[in-house]
């Protein structure tokens, strides 16, 4: 397997372009089935998730061409299957976003459960809750999840918790629902926003998207729809960190800055200064940064997607920093990663203190989750000697091209391939 090598950096300088955002193109895509006409993605980042859920499109009956490296154009008119199997859902988990527009235009769906991943045991219970409402008969048997309806019916569903692929899957099962749904306690994320938008574009009728409050009225039919992909915000979080973190001068450019609000105020707190530059950051650091606490929250609170990397910021602090996670029960997979390089971290529920070091060191460890990967790479850029990260595979699911990218910004980074991918 191949694995990213970093050697500790100068600091970083220059620009860098941020993709279109992974959590926003994800459901998009799933979304397109709605349509019995052509749509095209424009800015869709060329990922490893971002296959998986084609590929789950393709075996559903669509017809999935990619334009070029950020352009896929997709064609659902003859959609005949209305099953996603384990072997694509279990490569990732949003998969299960086909449910809810499989539901809607077809009466029926059959998706693999999608079970728990590193950061935590993430059931789906909210979703099935949502389609319930909506006159949905569901059935749960042999690792599958069957949803069957003649007709959905609009209705009123409140969120235990603002979960956003729940929003996302009901949002999707009701635009062709008949009469009102109003979804109450809804995740306000911009990814929800940017889905809606898409969706408004296909004829749907949403309002309130980007609110705690979701008002859907059923449309007959969707129509094709061309939409650009919002500019992915925890992309361009991570490479503000990366500047942070090295002392750099950065210009993090392709930002929806409104976005970022919970981490800037974060890395301003910390002594970051960051000017909007015209589509972009600029982010200025010299030093090492102060001390935060944090606490992750539903947006528009600290998003859990960057923990980890301010984590990794948080350990060459000037002082003690606390992280309470509170969205995902298991999200500190990266800590005993990061103490192989010497940050001192403790754990106490689910809550981390972090002691600041002068020096961290290189280490080989591995990427156990996404941004855990990334906050890796983020700690060996300020890391005496080398550091290499394995497990790659989890970066690549989120992150275009990131070793390009820091090596652009003039940082240490390279990819080997291993012997054995050689062969
Ligand atoms: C592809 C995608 O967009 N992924 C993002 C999405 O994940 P995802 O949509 O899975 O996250 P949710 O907002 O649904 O999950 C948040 C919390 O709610 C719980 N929950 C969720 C659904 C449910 O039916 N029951 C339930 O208890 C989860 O276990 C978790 O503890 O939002 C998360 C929270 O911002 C981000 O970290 C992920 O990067
Ligand atoms: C947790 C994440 O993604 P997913 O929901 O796809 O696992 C993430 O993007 O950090």
């Amino acid at each position: 397997m191949a694995k990213i090598v970093v050697e500790k950096s100068q600091p970083l300088k220059g620009t860098v372009r941020v993709s279109g955002a992974k959590n926003s193109v994800l459901p998009i895509l799933a979304a397109s089935l709605l349509a019995t006409e052509k749509c095209i993605l424009e800015d869709v980042p060329p990922l490893r998730d971002v296959d998986v859920i084609c590929e789950v499109l393709t075996s559903l009956g669509a017809d999935v061409k990619r334009i070029n490296r950020e352009q896929i154009e997709i064609m659902s008119n003859q959609i005949d299957n209305f099953e996603a199997p384990y072997e694509l859902v279990r490569k990732m988990r949003a998969s299960f976003l086909v449910m809810g527009p499989l539901l809607a235009r077809m009466g029926k769906a059959r998706i693999s459960m999608p079970g728990g991943c590193a950061i935590g045991t993430r059931p789906i219970d909210l979703h099935l809750k949502g389609f319930k409402a909506l006159g949905a008969e569901i059935t749960l048997g042999h690792g599958f999840v069957e949803a069957k309806a003649d007709k959905l019916i609009g209705s009123k569903i409140y969120l235990d918790f603002p979960s956003v692929g729940a929003t996302e899957n009901i949002m999707m099962a009701a635009v062709l629902a008949e009469g009102q749904t109003i979804i109450e306690n809804a995740a306000e994320e911009p990814e929800i926003t940017d889905l809606a938008n898409f969706l408004n574009e296909m004829g749907a009728q949403i309002k309130g998207a980007g609110t705690d409050t979701i008002k859907i009225m059923g449309v007959e039919k969707m129509v094709g729809a061309t939409h650009t992909v919002i500019p992915d915000r925890v992309e361009a979080g991570t490479y503000m960190v990366a500047a942070a973190m090295t002392g750099g001068n950065v210009l993090v450019d392709n930002v929806e800055a409104e976005h970022l609000k919970p981490v800037i105020a974060k890395l301003r707190e910390m002594d970051v200064e960051i000017f909007e530059e015209g589509n972009g950051l600029r982010v200025i650091a010299s030093g090492r940064p102060k001390p935060a606490d944090i606490k992750t929250l539903p947006y528009p609170g600290f998003p859990t997607d960057m923990q980890a990397q301010f984590m990794a910021l948080l350990s060459i602090a000037k002082g003690t920093s606390v992280v309470i996670e509170t969205v995902f029960e298991n999200r500190f997979m990266h800590v005993s990663e990061l103490k192989r390089m010497g940050v001192d971290i403790k754990i106490e529920g689910r809550s981390a203190i972090i002691e600041g070091q002068e020096k961290l060191t290189g280490a080989p460890v591995k990427a156990t989750d996404l941004r855990a990967g990334a906050a890796l790479i983020l700690a060996g850029l300020v890391s005496e000697g080398r550091t290499e990260v394995t497990n790659i595979e989890h970066i690549e699911r989120g992150y275009v091209d990131i070793e390009k990218k820091l090596r652009g910004l003039g940082a240490n980074i390279y990819r080997e391939e291993s012997q054995d991918s050689q062969k």
